[in-house]
């Protein structure tokens, strides 16, 4: 099955990542992921949820090139990643996806100026000093440049993760359960954000999260079980969303 996510966008300028048949298995283990086809629209917010096991973690894994499929392909823009080799995947990587994690993952030694930069030279890229300019004022971390990320709340460090993850204008971000250290406001801000990135700034994002009330920030949640898309929802609600994943729980 192809999931609905941009079925009216399918083509190769307005997706940025599409998986085709994708399957994942493990030695002794169940298939992790079985058949996934999913295109990501430009400028989409897609959130993935699903029971423990479902293989949300493996699907952001193979879509984001930090791991390959057993069989099927993956396309990110117009790059056939799952065929490339692990050197040329994390140069791709470097370059067009983006990242943010629950635990912010920033350097402790560097300065939060330093932080955010780190991906583009990595990549050994110039920064488009106007775009970092316009994220540090969306995020509103202008006067927290010159600090340590212990310095930050952890709202202010997901914050500065969230311009890391977008310095380099990716094709993507993949943001694996980003508010889950954070208190229910800070939460929010970050989501309300995520939200902005894409809607205002035209970025791309899929979030995997076990948050019903989280997901319903996205455009669209793919519920997974059993290594499956089993579910699209447009414009999701955190109450429709709960009530699904738990019926997949308990089935
Ligand atoms: N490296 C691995 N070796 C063997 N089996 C694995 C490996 N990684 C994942 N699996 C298995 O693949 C399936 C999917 O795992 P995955 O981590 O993608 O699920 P998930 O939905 O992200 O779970 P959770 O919500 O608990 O993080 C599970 O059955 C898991 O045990």
């Amino acid at each position: 099955m192809r999931t609905a996510a941009g079925r009216s966008q399918r083509t190769k300028t307005l997706s940025t990542v599409e998986l085709t048949q994708v399957t994942k298995s493990y030695p002794n283990g169940p298939r992790a992921l079985d058949e996934v086809s999913l295109t990501v629209p430009r400028g989409s917010f897609i959130a993935v949820m699903g029971p423990s096991g479902s293989g949300k973690s493996t699907l952001m894994h193979c879509a984001s090139g930090l791991d390959i499929p057993t069989s099927g392909r993956v396309v990110l823009d117009d790059t056939v990643i799952s065929e490339l080799s692990e050197t040329r995947r994390t140069e791709l990587r470097r370059k067009r996806v983006g990242f943010i994690f629950q635990s912010y993952n920033l350097l402790p030694s560097l300065s939060i100026a330093d932080n955010l930069t780190l991906p583009l030279r990595l990549a050994n890229t110039a920064p488009d000093k106007d775009w970092l300019r316009t994220l540090i004022d969306r995020v509103g971390l202008a006067d927290r440049l010159a600090h340590r990320p212990a310095e930050l709340s952890g709202g202010q460090q997901q914050r500065a993760a969230i311009v890391r993850a977008l310095v380099a204008r990716p094709a993507v971000v993949f943001a694996d359960e980003p508010t889950g250290a954070l208190d229910l406001r800070s939460a929010r801000d970050v989501l309300d954000l995520l939200r902005e990135m894409v809607h205002s700034l035209g970025q791309t994002v899929v979030m995997v999260t076990h948050d019903a009330a989280a997901a319903a920030h996205a455009d669209l949640a793919l519920i997974m079980a059993d290594g499956r898309i089993v579910d699209t929802v447009h414009a999701p609600t955190a109450a429709d969303l709960a009530r699904r994943v738990t019926e997949l729980e308990t089935e």
